[in-house]
């Protein structure tokens, strides 16, 4: 095991599940991305927390589809949900903050149905999946693709910032999930302001925090990881650090530059290698890759010390189900069974 556990860190459920799973646990693949293929509409500022409003229930057929494909861990549909984002809909603030409540009460609740279904088949291998509660970075809410470039303009400091966090997390942690997710952080600041947080609501759940990246060797800003985690290794709040949203060539070697920069549990969840134009608003197809080639991927990511390993936009439940299968079932071992 990668990662020590200090009195900080005793009960946490986080880390609990990376044990039960063996070392490294599933995390779902793109929300979006499957919702879209259920024929949701999210060409909107709002992106895929529109269906919070117009179409909740193909979020909670997802995260089922999620769990049934072996994820661990599935993130909830708040990336792009953010207070600023509803009242700009003609939404009230009381509207808006029970949608964010809902969007981890579908989590829940599928993870619970999923959970209870499990029962008529005792020799199953699935563990028991936590919710983490997404929190996408400002820049995802910005709707400009700033969440790839970390570019949020001189007038943002760490307290703007902090100030555009600080209500949705609140919210979303009195709903009840197991964990948080900040998602495709681009830069240092953000990070800052995600620690302070944290520690300014005396956040218990454990959080993850990844950080995008366009160049395979920095933060999307062009922060250095080095800077990024010195500020996240400061806060035993952050239990797992890593990478979301980048392309799979760039996963194995920042692992490796992470297993240097923190004692943390790793995490990656990339996506399928498509880069996202932000001012068309569309995929662009690049280096995409097949579910049987993410599979490889994931065992070397596994080897290499990753903790944690999923799949972000373009990833889809197949994507999962072949990374699941790969981790948990060594070749010729299919139907073993953990518990
Ligand atoms: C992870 S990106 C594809 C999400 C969408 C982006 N924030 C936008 O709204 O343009
Ligand atoms: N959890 C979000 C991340 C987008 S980058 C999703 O999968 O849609
Ligand atoms: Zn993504």
């Amino acid at each position: 095991m990668g990662v020590g556990r200090d009195d900080n860190t005793r009960g946490s459920p986080l880390l609990d599940l990376i044990e039960n799973a063996g070392g490294c646990a599933v995390v779902d693949g793109g929300l979006a991305t499957q919702l879209e293929k259920h024929g949701a509409s999210i060409n909107d500022p709002l992106w895929s927390a529109l269906c919070l409003i117009n179409e909740p229930h193909i979020i909670k057929q997802v995260h089922m589809e999620y769990l049934e494909a072996g994820a661990d861990i599935i993130i909830t549909c708040s990336y792009q949900a953010t207070l600023p984002g509803f009242i700009s809909k003609g939404l009230s603030m009381e509207e808006g903050e029970a949608l964010l409540v809902k969007s981890v009460k579908l989590a829940v609740e599928g993870r619970d149905k999923f959970w209870e279904s499990l029962k008529a088949t005792p020799l199953h291998s699935y563990n028991r999946a936590l919710v983490a509660a997404s929190i996408g970075s400002y820049g995802a809410y910005l709707a400009d693709g700033s969440e790839y470039s970390g570019y949020y303009g001189p007038d943002i400091d760490v307290n703007k910032l902090k100030d555009f966090h600080r209500r949705r997390l609140q919210v979303l942690v009195s709903a009840g999930p197991d964990l948080l997710a900040f998602e495709t952080i681009p830069n240092k600041l953000e990070a800052q302001a995600c620690v302070e947080l944290l520690e300014e609501e005396n956040i218990e759940i454990p959080s993850l925090l990844c950080f995008s990246s366009v160049d395979g060797e920095n933060a999307s800003s062009g922060d250095s990881f080095k800077e990024c985690l010195q500020i996240l290794n400061g806060s035993d709040r952050i239990q797992g650090v890593g990478i979301n949203c980048a392309p799979p060539q760039f996963i194995e070697s920042l692992i490796h530059k992470f297993k240097g920069l923190t004692s943390k549990a790793i995490v990656v969840y990339p996506n399928s290698g498509e880069v996202w134009d932000g001012r068309a608003k569309r995929w662009l197809p690049s280096q995409c890759l097949g579910d049987e080639k993410f599979e490889n991927f994931a065992i070397r990511w596994r080897d290499s010390g990753a903790q944690l390993i999923g799949g972000c936009c373009r990833t889809t439940p197949t994507t999962i189900s072949a990374v699941s299968k790969v981790l948990k079932h060594p070749k010729g071992a299919v139907g073993s069974c953990r518990r």
